[in-house]
């Protein structure tokens, strides 16, 4: 996919995007949250690409949404099935699902959806789909404890290429190669030339190490899946209770996980852990053994008479002896005990049978007090034991980045799965919230039995199921607060989520395919003449693009255009525009007041459907909501002046003939 072609997306978009490490897939799958690991891409912008993506795909021209307030209502309609996604990639996903007039659009989206509504949310899921979100590119890892080594200067170049994370140097000869292997734990020679030679420490000599960098540097793995540890928990979990088909052995990769830290580590090993705590610990060690040979030596001292015979006592001052050396001549036992104590104190605390020979010579058979630590030894004990630790973490870092070498694809599979059963989850949950149905898509206009608005202020539970089926034109007529507004905003919301290929609330519906959805909400209050005049030309375009058929097929849905201007005027214009509607293959429903004045002032016969109100008791109406066709509804003034003419004959009789 050439993505400089994508609407919307220019050179530097398309740059950015370029970046990802599979920027086609991620339009192609309408991967809006890789999209949105771009630089400078939002996750807005992500999801509007995502969306240019899909209708370049199908020749989708846009604009389905054409008005405002029909854009108002997709945005509802959108937001009711993300307040069902648990992860935000969910969230975002579902904003690659939009009202679309492109059929391909619509029934890959109602493939989607259909098989989205069989699924069966439940709260463990939910639960595990919580911690589930887009693997991540660890950041980059720097390992200091190995070296490559190269004589040529091409090899260093490509070795600096394929492995940014160690240290590369160029050396002349083997004696080169043995200073390298004085100052870090491993030296990974790359040149053939290099095999046979011996070498102090460990080198090796590996000349493919750069076509598999892995072995060399296992960190690069083990951090991928230490950083996304979490994220891969939780879609393991989610394969579990979901019983999906994981694209990998789950138990493996759980086992895997378990045995790495969150600094990519290997975690679960006794040699090493003990190593580890031989190098932390060794000074401590020392220190206290050197206190155990003492406190017992100063004991022994303390407890010894000493008898110095004279020639010996002038022998010694003679010599310039102080009395330490006459001590270490009497008290020779104690000395070699105390000493003893200390080495044996030391090879306990480090715990590490093949240290303890070394670890012994850190006090020397040499007699002195305070007893002391030989420091030589003691620092090559800590080089040896550092090198000895550097090594088993790498060679247990290997052990696991080979298990886990070829899972980064499945790994990103099994994550990406996790996620997308989330954005289906989130339908089939709007499915039940809702007791939605896939609508059929064709015949003429649109038909909703027993819809019931989410969109309403009043609790789901409360909303009066609205049967209504309008094919062509028809105005609307109702009492005020009966609902006729309500009924166009379900309207437009079935029309919505129809093209959007997704499930409508309602027992059942069929809406015809369209290209735009045109919306006009109430205007608040008259208009001034240019905002008049403005409003005018919008419906004229719209006239002439439908009678041209340019625009295509459209659901026209207009709330009391009447407010616009003075009343005898609107109702002229509006019969003016529906009667042009009704000449094309438009559906349009006019709310309106003025039904009567419409009529008379149209040249063709025009539908009037009804909210009809059964009454008023105390003082309120009581409204069936579901418009009945071919009536004029009694407006709220007529029904009191009905009510009033009930109770008194006379002036209250007079004024009700005038409705008729
Ligand atoms: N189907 C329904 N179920 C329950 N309540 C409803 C339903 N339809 C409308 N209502 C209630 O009636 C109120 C008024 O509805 P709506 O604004 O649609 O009436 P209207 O006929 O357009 O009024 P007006 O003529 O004053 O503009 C809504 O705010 C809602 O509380």
């Amino acid at each position: 996919m050439d993505i400089e072609t994508i609407p919307g997306v220019g050179e530097k978009t398309a740059a950015a995007l370029s970046d990802l490490d599979d920027p086609e897939r991620a339009l192609r799958d309408g991967d809006v949250a890789a999209l949105a690991r771009a630089p400078g891409i939002s996750d807005g912008r992500a999801a509007r690409i995502a969306r240019a993506a899909i209708r370049r795909e199908h020749g989708d021209p846009g604009g389905f949404a054409a008005t405002p307030r029909a854009q108002e209502i997709y945005r509802d309609a959108l937001d009711l099935v993300a307040d069902h996604a648990v992860t935000r990639y969910a969230e975002r996903r579902l904003e690659t699902f939009y009202p679309s007039p492109s059929r391909t659009r619509v029934e890959e989206a109602r493939e989607f959806a259909a098989r989205a509504m069989d699924r069966e949310p439940d709260d463990e899921i939910r639960g595990a789909l919580a911690g589930v979100e887009p693997l991540e590119s660890p950041p980059s890892v720097r390992v200091r404890d190995r070296c490559l080594a190269t004589t040529d200067a091409e090899t260093y170049a490509r070795a600096q290429d394929a492995l940014p994370e160690v240290s590369v140097e160029i050396v002349d000869d083997a004696r080169g190669l043995a200073d390298l292997a004085r100052g870090y734990a491993t030296v990974v020679a790359l040149d053939d030339a290099f095999t046979g030679v011996e070498v102090e420490g460990d080198v090796r000599v590996e000349p493919d190490a750069l076509e598999d960098p892995a072995t060399v540097v296992p960190e690069r793995t083990l951090a991928f899946f230490a950083h996304n540890r979490n994220r891969l928990r939780a879609a393991v979990e989610v394969h579990r209770v979901a019983d999906l088909d994981p694209p990998c052995d789950l138990d493996a990769l759980a086992d895997a996980l378990a045995r790495i830290d969150d600094d990519g580590n290997v975690a679960d090993d006794d040699r090493l852990e003990r190593l580890q705590t031989a190098v932390d610990d060794l000074d401590a060690a020392v220190s206290t053994a050197e206190s155990v040979a003492n406190d017992r030596l100063r004991g022994a001292i303390e407890e010894r008479d000493v008898t110095i015979e004279g020639a010996d006592l002038l022998s010694l001052v003679e010599q310039g002896a102080g009395v330490d050396s006459l001590l270490q001549r009497e008290l020779a036992d104690e000395y070699a005990a105390a000493v003893d104590d200390a080495r044996d104190h030391l090879v306990d605390a480090l715990g590490l049978d093949d240290y303890a020979d070394m670890a012994r010579r850190a006090f020397p058979d040499q007699p002195t007090f305070p007893v002391e630590r030989d420091e030589e030894v003691v620092s090559r004990l800590r080089e040896e034991l550092t090198t000895a630790r550097d090594r088993r973490a790498t060679s247990l870092k290997r052990e696991v980045a080979t298990d886990l070498a070829d899972a980064r694809d499945d790994a990103e599979r099994l994550a990406e799965a996790a996620l997308e059963l989330d954005v289906e989850l989130a339908i089939a949950r709007f499915t039940r919230a809702y007791d939605a149905t896939l609508p059929e898509i064709g015949g003429e206009g649109v038909a909703i039995e027993g819809g019931r608005s989410p969109l309403l202020d009043v609790p789901y539970e409360a909303v009066d199921p609205v049967d209504y089926e309008v094919g062509g034109v028809a105005l609307l007529t109702g009492v005020n607060s009966g609902g006729k507004t309500s009924v166009l905003d379900l309207v437009a919301l079935t029309v919505t989520l129809a093209h959007m290929g997704l499930p409508v609330p309602a027992d059942s519906a069929r809406v015809e395919h369209v290209e735009e959805l045109h919306y006009h909400a109430k205007t608040q209050g008259t208009l001034d003449a240019g905002a008049f005049e403005s409003t005018l030309r919008e419906f004229g375009s719209l006239v002439e693009a439908v009678r041209s058929g340019e625009g295509g097929d459209v659901v026209v849905l207009v709330d009391e255009l009447e407010s616009i201007t003075e009343p005898g005027a609107s109702a002229k214009i509006m019969a003016g525009i529906l009667e042009a509607f009704d000449a094309t293959d438009a559906t349009a429903v006019f709310v309106t007041h003025l039904a009567r004045e419409i009529r008379d002032a149209a040249r063709t016969e025009l539908a009037v459907d009804g909210i009809e109100a059964e009454g008023l008791v105390d003082g309120q109406l009581v409204v069936d909501r579901s418009p009945v066709k071919n009536v004029l509804a009694r407006s709220t003034p007529e029904l009191i002046v009905e009510k009033l003419a009930d109770e008194r004959d006379g002036f209250y009789v007079e004024l009700l003939e005038k409705f008729d």
